[in-house]
């Protein structure tokens, strides 16, 4: 049976929360209609500000393009009066933040660079080809597919842009990942905000810079620009060069200076990335698409199509889930000539003909907007072809039999409101059902906000500071531009002895006692990122003209999606 109309919240039921945000929260959840389990992420409209709504809305647009297997796939997009939901390929390996609290904070340089930084690339890649950045490289952000590790995937294109319909000019993303020039960007409250504005903006590079963080950060333990204020972060990300532990090896250090250049003019492509030595030391060359292959890059990189067909095995291959492929029409800030609704001009253009009329133009534009958006929103979720249809058959089960109130068939839970109504597009179509003791998950800014573990987390910066004073501060030069690169592909790897794993470097723990190295993974002070609140935008004014840095640590949080919210 295949899925006729649109997608609406009773054709998902919902089991846990597996994430609770300022303005989202996550359920995992099963599609009545394929039997698939997904990761519904709820959009609470109340908490939406236009530039939320105007994000969301470009999520949703971006997202719906992208086919790759290292980026989470999105099957639908919907909203009723209260929510819009995004319904996720679900990863059931959950993030690589809690992959490495697993391990204790470090990962191999091997499975980093073959497990991690290479699929990431290749994901990016992808993204850059088709004119998009992410903005949003982080450990939260990367899921990963299985036990074995073995796919992890892109997730959360929240901040992205198509950088062929606008400029980037926003200091977006987080903190500890952001390149230069997107520190020296400045934060925004609208979604016109400062692009007429020539001199600012930056390119997909600022992924690049990313996945030198990323890198550093699954090797060593910590990003290399975290301090303890944001004043000291921004000034580390600006100036400053990463201290390096000695006993990482030569290569990925060169990888990480090189993705880690201050000048995003001279910094290396993520395509220049993937020809990096250390890339192609750990991972087999036949993954590696060519440098130019475009249809490589925009297909499925990570393999080469024809020899993957050929070791592929049979019984897997009909194992691997549906797809329902859903393509979601948000193009609204374009406008839509046929509409009735009032348009009005961008805020930036009503401006420039009269400057007292600027500031009434940006409420006006605002609210059209947001209109627009929930309009076409509602009415625009369209199923293009479903490969629900072979899934339904095979089951048995036929959609259009199933009454609707047995697909509402969820209990009512003690301190859970559940509405009786189940008129379509209102919130009575929202439940929750009731969560197992075991799965209920906690509040991840409650569970850590005890002053033991905020004293624990205090202790454990002053230990990260002593340590990072006796890192080799050495830089690795070598390898920091993309032609450097390209001249040291191919060429014999000259192995720093005691740096590399080949060489017989001591285990990594006896490394860390040697170097009086201790993780902050061993210290319970470590907490989620997300769990950090107090940076959101409303606290954090946008600065004008030089960068005024502000005095206060905020966590982790991304920058410029929660505003207001
Ligand atoms: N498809 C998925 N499958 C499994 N878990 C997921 C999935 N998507 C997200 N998660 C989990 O939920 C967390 C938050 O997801 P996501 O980043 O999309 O939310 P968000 O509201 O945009 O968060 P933030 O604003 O903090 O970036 C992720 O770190 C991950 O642990």
């Amino acid at each position: 049976m295949s899925r006729l109309g649109a997608w609406c919240l009773e054709d998902f039921e919902l089991h846990k929360q597996l994430y609770k945000g300022k303005a989202s929260l996550l359920y995992k959840a099963t599609c009545r209609v394929s039997g698939l389990p997904v990761a519904l992420k709820l959009y609470r409209k109340l908490r939406l500000s236009a530039l939320n709504w105007y994000q969301v809305q470009r999520e949703i647009r971006i997202h719906s393009q992208l086919q790759h297997e290292n980026i989470v796939q999105l099957y639908a997009a919907f909203e009723d009066c209260d929510h819009v939901y995004l319904a996720l390929q679900y990863a059931d390996g959950g993030d690589l933040y809690e992959e490495l609290k697993r391990h204790g904070g470090h990962l191999s340089e091997e499975r980093v660079a073959r497990d991690i930084i290479q699929p990431c690339l290749f994901a990016l890649a992808y993204l850059h080809q088709k004119g998009f950045l992410w903005r949003d490289c982080k450990p939260e952000n990367i899921l990963l597919g299985g036990p074995d590790f073995g796919s992890v995937k892109l997730a959360d294109f929240g901040l992205s842009i198509d950088s062929t319909e606008e400029r980037p000019v926003t200091r977006a993303g987080t903190l500890d990942y952001m390149a230069p020039e997107v520190v020296m960007c400045p934060e925004k409250s609208y979604p016109q905000e400062n692009k007429e504005k020539a001199l600012l903006g930056y390119t997909s590079s600022v992924d690049a810079w990313a996945i030198g963080i990323l890198g550093y950060e699954l090797i060593v333990g910590h990003p290399p620009f975290e301090r303890e204020t944001r004043t000291d972060t921004y000034e580390q990300i600006m100036y400053r060069r990463p201290n390096y532990p000695a006993w990482i090896s030569e290569e990925s250090r060169m990888f990480i200076s090189a993705a880690l250049t201050k000048s995003a003019r001279k910094r290396p492509t993520v395509a220049d990335l993937l020809d990096h030595p250390w890339i192609l030391k750990h991972c087999p060359r036949t993954l590696v698409p060519a440098a130019d292959s475009q249809s490589g890059i925009a297909s499925m990189p990570s393999v080469d199509a024809a020899s993957h067909i050929e070791v592929e095995d049979p019984a897997e291959k009909a194992c691997r889930p549906p797809i329902f492929n859903i393509m979601v029409d948000c193009n609204v800030a374009s406008g839509d000539a046929g509409s009735s609704e009032t348009h009005h001009p961008a805020p930036e253009m009503a401006a420039e003909s009269s400057p007292e009329k600027g500031l009434q133009s940006i409420f006006q534009w605002a609210n059209s907007s947001v209109q627009r958006l929930s309009s076409r929103l509602l009415a625009s979720a369209t199923v293009l072809q479903d490969h629900v249809l072979s899934a339904a058959h095979s089951s048995g089960d036929a959609i259009e039999d199933r009454p609707l109130a047995q697909s509402m068939a969820v209990e009512t839970t003690a301190g859970r409101p559940r509405s009786a109504s189940s008129e379509g597009g209102s919130l009575s179509t929202l439940f929750y059902p009731p969560l197992p003791e075991d799965h209920q998950i906690r509040d991840a800014t409650g569970s850590a906000q005890t002053p033991v573990q905020s004293a624990a987390l205090l202790a454990s910066e002053k230990l990260r500071k002593i340590r990072a004073a006796g890192m080799d501060a050495e830089s690795a030069e070598a390898c920091s531009t993309p032609t450097a690169i390209k001249a040291h592909r191919g060429s014999q790897i000259d192995f720093r002895e005691g740096c590399s794993a080949e060489s017989g470097a001591a285990p990594r723990a006896a490394m860390d006692v040697l170097h009086g190295y201790n993780s902050p993974w061993n210290s319970p002070a470590r907490r989620r990122p997300h769990g950090d609140s107090s940076g959101s935008l409303a606290s954090t004014p946008p600065p004008r003209g030089p960068i005024r840095f502000p005095s206060h640590k905020e966590g982790r949080l991304s920058y410029n999606r929660t505003a207001a919210l």
